[in-house]
């Protein structure tokens, strides 16, 4: 007998057709308060579960006693109780790598709409502002030259620092758990302390996973310590940064502007004050959503949770 799977995020039908091969497969292209009873009766039996951002604690695995493996479709797993999950022996497995070169676009995408006003200015020519030669107070600051501190130097920080070194010229500082050489030797990056990073870093790019250690990690004494022109980049999680203390940072202008493209709660609150600040650029977690790099992380999600149910050591095992 097959094994029984619960496919519940949107994919293409490649990639259902793949795991039917092996897998009775039950598909929600969503989950919502129409769709949960459903997804948790089917939990009951089932072996394993493939989508994203569901949070899997104990208490959903109470209601699924044969599940053998959770397949996130995402590389931060944030979402997932992994000391719930190793006590019931159950594999847990997420999509690193795959996006790493769209997310370090989106998060070039944000550093050069802040430091350049793109949305601002877009909005501007478009409201009829655009009346005579361009005066100085619509400039922006340059990007390239500039230096970027990255806390967070993984996958998808040195493939940021790729891209600001080779193609911008920066000058590269970061912070992370241990020295990554392949960043200091090829792309010339400087293994510094956060306060170093923090005082000397014209944009400051937040990469690091959500975890109880970083859960807040910049907050107010960081915005302090950087320059009163620094850009802040965040591309992890909301709850890496304390959200109130950076949109008073803002406010304040103890830093000049800010790139988001995650928030402490998702869909953002439309009475958030983010919302109305010039000084800053938000995007609605579009990280790795480009159709190519959803598809090749849906087939990394599908092909771990494969081999999980097949007896094999799943290639992005989390341990
Ligand atoms: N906005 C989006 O759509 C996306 C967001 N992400 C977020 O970015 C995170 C990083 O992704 P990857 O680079 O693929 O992960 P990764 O695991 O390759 O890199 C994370 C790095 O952070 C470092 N780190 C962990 N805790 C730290 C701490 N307390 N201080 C300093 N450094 C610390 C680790 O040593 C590691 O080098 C993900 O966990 C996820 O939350 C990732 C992809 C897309
Ligand atoms: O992979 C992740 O962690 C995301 O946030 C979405 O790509």
């Amino acid at each position: 007998m097959k094994p029984k799977v619960i496919v519940y995020k949107k994919v293409d039908p490649k990639i259902l057709e793949f795991v039917q091969q092996t897998c009775e497969v039950v598909y929600f292209e969503e989950l919502d308060s129409n769709t949960y009873p459903a997804f948790f009766q089917e939990l009951v039996n089932a072996d394993g579960i493939l989508g994203s951002r569901l949070k899997v604690y104990a208490d959903l695995l109470d209601k699924a006693p044969q599940l053998k493996i959770v397949s996130n479709m995402s590389v931060g797993y944030d979402n997932l109780d992994i000391a719930a999950l190793t006590a019931r022996g159950v594999m847990a497995t997420n999509t690193p790598e795959v996006l790493n070169d769209t997310v370090a676009d989106t998060i070039m995408g944000l550093i050069l709409a802040s430091a350049r006003r793109i949305p601002e200015l877009d909005q501007w020519v478009r409201a009829g502002q655009w009346k005579s030669e361009l005066k100085e107070q619509w400039y922006g600051v340059d990007v390239h030259h500039k230096v970027l501190g990255i806390i967070g130097m993984g996958g998808v920080g040195t493939t940021v620092a790729k891209r600001a070194h080779c193609g911008f010229d920066m000058e590269i500082l970061y912070h992370n758990r241990s020295r990554n050489m392949a960043a200091e030797e090829k792309y010339g990056a400087t293994y510094c302390s956060m306060e170093e990073l923090l005082k000397n870093s014209d944009f400051v790019c937040l990469l690091t996973p959500l975890t109880p250690e970083t859960e807040n990690l910049i907050g107010k004494r960081e915005f302090g310590l950087m320059k009163k022109s620094a850009i802040f980049i965040n591309a992890s999680r909301g709850k890496t940064v304390d959200e109130e203390e950076l949109i008073k940072a803002l406010q304040t202008g103890e830093i000049a502007g800010a790139g988001l493209d995650v928030f402490v709660q998702e869909p953002i609150n439309m009475d958030n004050p983010l919302l109305s600040m010039k000084n800053v650029v938000t995007l609605p977690h579009i990280g790795s959503a480009t159709y190519e790099t959803r598809f090749q992380m849906a087939m990394t999600a599908a092909t771990n949770l494969v081999s999980g149910l097949k007896g094999d050591t799943p290639a992005n095992l989390i341990k």
